[in-house]
């Protein structure tokens, strides 16, 4: 039996970071949002687990036991005190360490397709509670759709959107690493004090109608001060995207990638073209569901 689970890639509408905690993490308030560019991860019966990686990014994905797909398999069957093992593929649309939790979605495709191979029927608290263990975006991945997180980012609340959502993700050349943006962040305001981080609930009454010129001006990201000193080209980008006709751009996550809030399906296909034409990969996508699988 062949087990394939299709995951989606995130964005942040809102990214809020409070004080570092005392495990290290910083206290989040986020809104989550699936958005249609997927990574696909199969499963197989072996002996062990083992993982290929193959598609776009594939060149940039490790494929030994550092891959968040094996670290995900080889801590379910450690959870339910199994021997078996899986010949996982991973097959990488979403780019690498882009701010867009690819990683996280290969980690959750990967228990997903081995909770059904393996026939464990795991219940989804005891799956969340194992991928927040693999990372703080993993219990997103697992549930898709729109949701608030907060704690690291692995505590979930489902967020009622009212209608379509269109973005356009514009790709960078080369990732950023997460902990390095966080801690430039640390830097950066070392000399202020740091609030208790928030969702406003403006923003939770723009998705729930899905108005967009109220939602253009709630998208923030607290993340991209810091990703913006890390890599300024950014600023061309988000300036770029803008002068197209975006009602709003924002660095998704930890960054590099940015995503950009057009009026509807046509306006994004067409700023995507016109990135695309200045010299920028970009992508239109909508929100999406949670992950599917399939045999
Ligand atoms: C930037 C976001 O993608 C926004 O959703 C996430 O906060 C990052 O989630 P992730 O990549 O799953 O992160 P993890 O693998 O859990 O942690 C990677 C590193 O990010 C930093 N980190 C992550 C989450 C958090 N709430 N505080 C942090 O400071 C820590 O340095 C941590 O060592
Ligand atoms: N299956 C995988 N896919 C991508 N990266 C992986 C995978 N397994 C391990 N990694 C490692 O994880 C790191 C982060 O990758 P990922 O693509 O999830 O970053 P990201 O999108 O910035 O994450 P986030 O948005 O959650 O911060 C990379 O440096 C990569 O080497």
């Amino acid at each position: 039996m062949k087990v394939i689970a299709r995951v989606p890639a995130k964005i942040n509408l809102m990214l809020s970071v409070g004080p570092v905690r005392s495990d290290g993490f910083h206290e989040l308030a986020t809104v989550f949002h699936a958005v249609s560019l997927y990574d696909e991860v199969s499963a197989v019966h072996a002996d062990a687990v083992s993982v290929s990686v193959s598609g776009p990014y594939a060149e940039h994905t490790p494929a030994d036991e550092s891959n968040l797909a094996v670290r995900a398999a080889r801590a379910l069957a450690r959870r339910a005190r199994l021997r078996s093992g899986a010949l996982l593929r991973v097959h990488k649309a979403i780019p690498v360490a882009a701010g867009l939790a690819g990683g996280s979605a290969d980690a959750a495709g990967a228990l997903l397709a081995c909770d059904r191979l393996w026939g464990l029927r795991m219940p989804e608290s005891r799956l969340s509670a194992l991928a927040a263990g693999l990372g703080s975006d993993v219990p997103f991945a697992l549930s898709g759709g729109t949701a608030v997180g907060t704690g690291r980012g692995e505590r979930l609340r489902p967020v009622p959107v009212g209608g379509s959502l269109h973005w356009v993700l514009a790709f960078a050349d080369g990732g950023l690493s997460t902990p390095e943006v966080y801690r430039r962040l640390d830097d950066l305001r070392s000399d202020r004090k740091v609030p208790a981080p928030a969702v406003p609930g403006e923003l939770l009454a723009a998705l729930s109608s899905a108005d967009v010129d109220a939602l253009a001006g709630l998208l923030h990201n607290d993340l991209q001060e810091a990703a913006l000193a890390l890599r300024p080209a950014l600023g061309d980008t988000l300036r770029a995207g803008r002068e197209l006709g975006a009602l709003a751009g924002i660095v998704s996550g930890s960054g590099p990638t940015c995503v950009f809030l057009a009026r509807d399906g046509v306006s994004a296909g067409a700023l995507a073209v016109g990135l695309a034409s200045s010299g920028t990969c970009a992508s239109a996508v909508a929100v999406t569901g949670p992950a599917t699988i399939g045999t």
